[in-house]
């Protein structure tokens, strides 16, 4: 069974007007409202896929049970750890470009961490983990404790974190780590200015642990990294909608055919983020489907 970790999970409230004019009353033309945070996204997509998994992560209050209900309509398996605050709204004004506004999220204690650990601590080497995105604030240590927890079971586990909270997990062995070029550019110190620089500065996580590492790009793809292979997966053409929740859905895509030949993975992470980037909300199976056959992967000999 695949896990996904959502720390600090969202209602992702999605507000679109024409023009925001600071410091005056904006009138909206669309708003809608999803259950949100990096881990449920990567939930939602794997579920298009009809690939099962069970979300788990801290949720309280009205928000949290939007977050729960929002999921159960959907059919995707949850056990969220209550905690006393509410669950975050995270607001994501699109206006031509997009901006977001995301909250700190409610406290967690010890206590609920506890709970964490006890689910995690029952998992075996047929499960995997995906954890992903934000930790409410006092907790810096948690992605590091968790992989080191997991990493003594023989779970296998994915990391979607910025800065410290990702290389921190380095050491214990995450099966794929994916940064775009902002936080690899953050972790390593280095501006790569071209594809093969970039891929070097990837290839130094692989010194520190990492076993597979797919470097997004954006709208320029992706690049992927590991002992054994460098690629190269340009994004298909279309018209960008929402980059929220591309990345997560680049995650889903690769983990969600973990087990078949890399090549496969590769095409269904780029055609899963790609079909969010030109897709409302997440994207659908169909929409998913629509781009496989589009993607191309180029080995880095290739790529100049
Ligand atoms: N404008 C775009 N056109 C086509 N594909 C895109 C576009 N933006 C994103 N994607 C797809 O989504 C993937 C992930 O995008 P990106 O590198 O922006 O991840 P990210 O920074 O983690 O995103 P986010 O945090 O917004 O979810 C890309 O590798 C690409 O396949
Ligand atoms: O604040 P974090 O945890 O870093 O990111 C949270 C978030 O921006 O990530 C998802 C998109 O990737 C959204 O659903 C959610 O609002």
């Amino acid at each position: 069974m695949i896990y996904t970790v959502t720390f600090n999970p969202s209602v992702d409230y999605i507000v679109r007007l024409d023009a925001l004019e600071i410091g005056a009353l904006n009138r909206t033309s669309d708003t809608a409202k999803y259950a949100g945070g990096k881990g449920i996204n990567v939930s939602r997509i794997l579920n298009a896929l009809e690939v099962p998994s069970t979300a788990l992560g801290f949720a309280g209050g009205f928000t949290g049970s939007f977050i729960e209900e929002a999921l159960q309509t959907q059919g995707i398996h949850h056990d969220f750890i209550k905690v006393a605050g509410d669950t975050r709204i995270n607001i994501k004004l699109k206006t031509g470009e997009e901006t977001e506004i995301n909250a700190a999220g409610p406290m967690i204690d010890t206590s609920d961490i506890d709970r964490l650990k006890d689910q995690l601590s029952k998992l075996t080497t047929e499960d995997h983990v995906v954890f992903a995105g934000s930790v409410p604030s006092g907790h810096d240590d948690l992605y590091a404790n968790l992989a080191r927890l997991l990493e003594s079971k023989g779970v296998e586990f994915t990391i979607d974190a910025e800065g410290d909270k990702l290389t921190s997990t380095l050491e214990h062995g995450p099966y794929l780590i994916k940064p775009n070029l902002f936080e690899l550019e953050g972790i390593t110190g280095r501006k790569p200015s071209s594809k093969a620089e970039m891929i070097e500065a990837a290839a130094s996580l692989l010194d520190l642990g990492a076993k597979n590492i797919l470097l997004t790009l954006g709208s320029d793809g992706a690049l992927f990294i590991n002992p054994e292979h460098r690629y190269y997966i340009p994004s298909p053409a279309g018209t960008l909608k929402n980059s929220v929740g591309a990345g997560d859905s680049t995650v889903a895509g690769f983990i969600s055919r973990k087990g078949h030949p890399l090549t496969e993975q590769l095409r269904y992470a780029i055609a899963c983020g790609s079909a969010t980037a030109f897709s409302d909300d997440l994207a659908t199976r169909g929409d998913i489907e629509d781009l496989l056959e589009k993607i191309e992967i180029h080995t880095i000999e290739e790529v100049k």
